[in-house]
């Protein structure tokens, strides 16, 4: 029987994902758009807990103040209606022709100026709704002529702005992290901090980085290549796994936005086996939504959307399942034995050990026989083929 999606199982959509129109550069919308109150019913109904939304999802950019309040006030009506929590806010700095040149970057400092206040607006409305987290995708952060965009003076910027930002939420009280999305490129050729690890390394310049953490999504990381799980792993070793955007990717192409699972299927395994069963070695676990940053495809129709939003989860609680089963398996447990996985939590140097007693330790090195060591098997191969096997059902 298909794992049926409660409340308790925190996930979360992006109003931006279900109520996609369909347009690309290439053609017009294939859909209607959808009312935001609609989606959260529809979300609800699915077994969704959460939303999360850019100030134009809800209220169109240019908006007046009136029918903002009454926007606001439909829409907080719904919430009530259906129990949906706002896990996340955020900001579209992207869409309006002002912020072609970036927002917090942008050459043009009025621009700058403009951006920020756009955010200094929807973070009080994001305090109003309850919000833990406000995410900062920066996707026109960044340039296609390297002359035309000096870098260290776009950081500059880029830590100028979020640092004021996060003062702002400081003197205002607001329980709000802040939390960065990195993307290699796509709508800019290069978006400046395009991976994980330049958004932690960012993080660490920054004067309110206490508050700063980073929201990896699934093919954002894969567009550049690199492996999602360990990214997250190594963003929840720093204490920095403030939020992630969960959806597919095949390859390295341009941003997929597929349904989770529906990319990488064997590393959306590991992916689920790290957030719901932890490191191996133990360590701090990812407690936030469990949310979606997908699109349904171009292709489907309003009922294809639905179906989408569904599959999402659906995916997402079969891999918690093989999962767990996984973990549980004696057989597994024995091939993570042999692949010493348990070993590498046990440090290095003996409890006082100084640099004088390794020196000192023959064992390590004088008298160490690294071509017996170098024969070891590690038993990799058996080990990927039980994860395969669990994630196929097969035991
Ligand atoms: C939240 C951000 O502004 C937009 C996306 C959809 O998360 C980028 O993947
Ligand atoms: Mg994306
Ligand atoms: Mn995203």
């Amino acid at each position: 029987t298909m794992p049926q999606p409660t409340r308790e199982d925190r996930f979360s959509f992006g109003l931006w994902t279900v109520g996609w129109p369909a347009r690309d550069p290439f053609g017009d919308a294939t859909r209607p758009a959808i009312d935001p109150v609609e989606s959260v019913h529809r979300l609800a109904e699915l077994g969704c807990w959460g939303v999360n939304f850019h100030d134009d999802d809800l209220i169109p950019f240019g908006t007046e103040a009136a029918e903002r309040d009454r926007i606001i006030a439909r829409f907080k009506a719904a919430l009530a209606d259906t129990g949906t929590v706002v896990t996340t806010m955020t900001t579209n700095l992207f869409t309006h022709p002002v912020f072609k040149d970036g927002a917090f970057t942008s050459n043009d400092r009025g621009v700058r100026r403009f951006a920020l206040r756009k955010v200094i607006r929807n973070l009080d409305l994001a305090a109003e709704l309850g919000a833990k987290t406000y995410v900062f995708w920066g996707g026109r952060e960044g340039a296609e002529v390297d002359s035309g965009k000096d870098i260290a003076a776009a950081l500059d910027r880029y830590r100028e702005g979020i640092d004021l930002l996060a003062a702002y939420v400081k003197e205002q009280g607001y329980d709000i992290r802040f939390a960065i999305e990195p993307k290699p490129n796509e709508p800019r050729g290069d978006i400046l901090l395009p991976t994980l690890g330049h958004a932690l390394a960012f993080i660490a310049e920054l004067e309110h980085g206490d508050i700063v953490g980073v929201n990896p999504e699934v093919g954002h990381e894969q567009m550049a290549g690199l492996n999602y799980t360990a990214g997250i792993a190594q963003a929840l070793w720093a204490g920095k796994l403030f939020h992630i955007d969960l959806n597919g990717q095949r390859g390295i192409k341009y941003d997929q936005d597929l349904v989770f699972g529906h990319g990488d299927l064997l590393s959306a395994f590991a992916t689920v086996d790290l957030l719901e069963n932890g490191a191996p070695g133990g360590g701090p676990k990812y407690d936030g939504p469990l949310h979606f940053d997908y699109k349904p495809l171009r292709t489907e129709d309003i009922d294809g959307v639905w179906a989408s939003a569904a599959a999402n989860m659906s995916t997402y609680l079969l891999l918690k399942e093989r999962a767990a089963a996984f973990r549980a398996d004696p057989e597994v447990a024995e091939a993570f034995a042999v692949s010493g996985v348990a070993e590498l939590a046990k440090p290095t140097l003996n409890p006082g050990e100084t640099v004088a007693d390794l020196k000192a330790d023959r064992s390590a090195f004088e008298d160490y026989d690294a071509v017996k060591a170098g024969e070891r098997g590690y038993g990799y191969v058996r080990l990927n083929q039980l994860a395969v096997e669990h994630l196929m059902g097969a035991r």
